[in-house]
């Protein structure tokens, strides 16, 4: 069976590991999910994965390819894209714009088949094809964002936090879209601040703190045993964020049981240049 296997992976930045010997698989078809708190290393490890850090050592293998080390391009053309946390839309382009953009090193066909599977994913961005990416909600320019990610239709897609500073309602929007690109075949390692989001998607869960992975099992177990991600939250001393991540329900967690929250939906868009093609 396919599958990604991050192997014994170690990052360093500014001179010192903030990923240790780390092993995880994520197969096809399935959500694996990856929680931790702030600044445990989460995102250092799925931009190893995407190429942009460089893992040291440790393998990305894709069905036994190595991966670790090459360009971000030719990963992603291997079939593993990534969703980095924050990633911003290039804000005076329309939506259509900003997904051709992520196209630019595909073939024509491929790229019309991969835009045709992104808007088949969110209908909401077939109806705002011509808007500028700086007049969308927050929720939009997630599903966008996403959709830069699919357009490629990779093989394993790592997303980096899908519901920071989305409101509930929006979340649960993309919660159904998640579970269809696995269902589709795809592989998804989902990082997600909150627990009950993630485990509710997930079949595999890990839970890294420090670096370091403090938990590898099935997301039902974790659900069952809420200690071991307890224990690892409070590792940091956060009381608030580990009650937050697993009481009650997405809505509470964000502290907006409403749901409606127009500040919420809303962020900033700010260019990226290294988007742009070349
Ligand atoms: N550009 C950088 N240079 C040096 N150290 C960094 C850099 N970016 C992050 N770090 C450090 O690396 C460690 C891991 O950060 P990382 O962002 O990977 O964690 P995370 O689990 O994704 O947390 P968050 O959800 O807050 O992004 C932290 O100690 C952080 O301070």
């Amino acid at each position: 069976m396919s599958q990604l296997e991050l192997r014994d992976i170690t990052v360093e930045r500014g001179g010192r590991p903030v990923v240790k010997d780390v092993t995880i698989t994520v197969p096809a078809g399935e959500v694996t999910a990856l929680l931790g708190p702030n600044g445990a290393g989460k995102s250092s490890l799925v931009l190893a994965v995407g190429g942009v850090l460089r893992p040291r050592p440790g393998s990305v293998l894709l069905d036994g390819t190595e991966l670790a080390g090459q360009r971000p391009e030719r990963i992603r053309a291997a079939g593993v894209a990534i969703v980095p946390e924050g990633r911003r839309l290039l804000p005076d382009l329309s939506v259509d714009d900003n997904i051709r953009v992520a196209t630019y090193a595909l073939s024509k066909k491929d790229a019309a088949d991969g835009r045709a599977r992104a808007l088949e994913l969110f209908p909401r961005l077939g109806q705002r094809l011509t808007v500028p990416a700086r007049l969308l909600s927050g929720g939009e320019q997630q599903m966008v964002v996403l959709a830069q990610a699919l357009v490629s239709q990779p093989r394993y897609i790592l997303i980096d936090e899908l519901s920071l500073g989305l409101a509930p309602v929006i979340v649960n929007q993309l919660i159904p879209v998640i579970r269809e690109v696995a269902a589709s075949g795809v592989g998804i390692l989902l990082i997600e601040q909150f627990a009950t989001v993630a485990l509710s998607l997930a079949t595999g869960a890990h839970v890294m703190e420090g670096g370091v992975l403090r938990y590898s099992g099935t997301a039902a177990e974790l659900k069952e045993h809420p200690d071991r991600l307890h224990s690892a939250y409070l590792l940091r001393g956060s009381a608030v964020e580990a009650s937050a991540v697993l009481d009650g329900s997405v809505a509470e967690a964000l502290g907006d049981a409403s749901g409606a929250g127009e500040k919420a939906e809303l962020r900033p868009v700010r260019a990226v240049p290294h988007m742009m093609p070349r």
